[in-house]
């Protein structure tokens, strides 16, 4: 069976501690042409503030996912088409290897494992809140992140594999070396991406690619030119 994000090309992440660029709404983002929502970010997440996100979306038809950053804000909704969650696999605190999941599972009231998927993160902006939370080791060359994204896939049985560069455009060349070391598992990419040319820029070297900032800084035009950006990358590889 074919999994949902085998079949995306970009993903929109909204920070539910952010507010929308001017008046949108989230009718607008549920239509800038992404193939999925991912609700996640570090910071001052609370249930509360994702609860809002969700409901605000419930109504449209763009797939929902919840990508928790800690188990405290995790929230059962039958709007969410999954939970994405994260480990990170470059954390200098084993807490976000599999500590937190630990806790999770032991506290959970029960888990619908058939929605819930991990995700093999491999951070690398130091100055990200994610790598100051994890105490990541982004000191990597590009060997060392294809290496650890074939552990991911290999030793792990991980699905997904993101290559974590949160507000910062990453190396094209360390992108480009841990897709090429997947066999069948998902490469995402997440970082910096702000324009057409950027996000064609990267698709060439991620299977997905994940747009946060940009909604809440310029909003759902510049969220759709990412779209067109990493489409039009993925048309010319289908075609070369
Ligand atoms: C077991 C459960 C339910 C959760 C654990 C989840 C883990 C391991 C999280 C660790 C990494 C993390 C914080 C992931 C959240 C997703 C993410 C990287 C969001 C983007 O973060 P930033 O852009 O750095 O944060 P801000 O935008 O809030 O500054
Ligand atoms: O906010 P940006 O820099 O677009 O990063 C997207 C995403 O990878 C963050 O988790
Ligand atoms: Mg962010």
């Amino acid at each position: 069976m074919t999994a949902p994000w085998e079949e995306w090309d970009h993903i929109l992440k909204v920070d539910p501690d952010k507010d929308l660029y001017g008046d949108e709404t989230f009718a607008d983002v549920c239509a800038t042409g992404t193939d999925a929502i991912e609700i996640g970010g570090t910071l001052d997440i609370t249930t509360e503030k994702m609860q809002r996100v969700i409901d605000a979306c419930r109504e449209h038809d763009v797939p929902l996912y919840q990508e928790p950053s800690n188990p405290a804000v995790v929230v059962d909704d039958d709007a969410l088409d999954g939970y994405l969650i994260p480990t990170v696999f470059n954390a200098g605190d084993q807490f976000w290897i599999t500590g937190a999941h630990k806790e999770w599972v032991r506290i959970a009231d029960g888990l619908d494992w058939e929605r819930t998927h991990p995700e093999a993160y491999i951070v690398l902006n130091p100055d990200a809140s994610a790598a100051e939370l994890t105490d990541a080791d982004c000191d990597l060359t590009p060997a060392d992140v294809a290496a650890y994204a074939r552990v991911a896939e290999k030793m792990f049985g991980q699905d997904i594999v993101y290559v974590e560069y949160s507000g910062t455009f990453g190396d094209t060349e360390t992108v480009g070396a841990a897709h090429d070391a997947l066999d069948d598992a998902t490469l995402f990419y997440g970082g910096g991406i702000h324009d057409y040319d950027s996000a064609r820029e990267m698709g060439a070297h991620a299977d997905a690619v994940v747009v946060g900032d940009l909604l809440h800084d310029e909003g759902c035009a510049a969220v759709r030119e990412t779209v067109e950006g990493v489409e039009d990358a993925h048309a010319d590889l289908a075609d070369a």
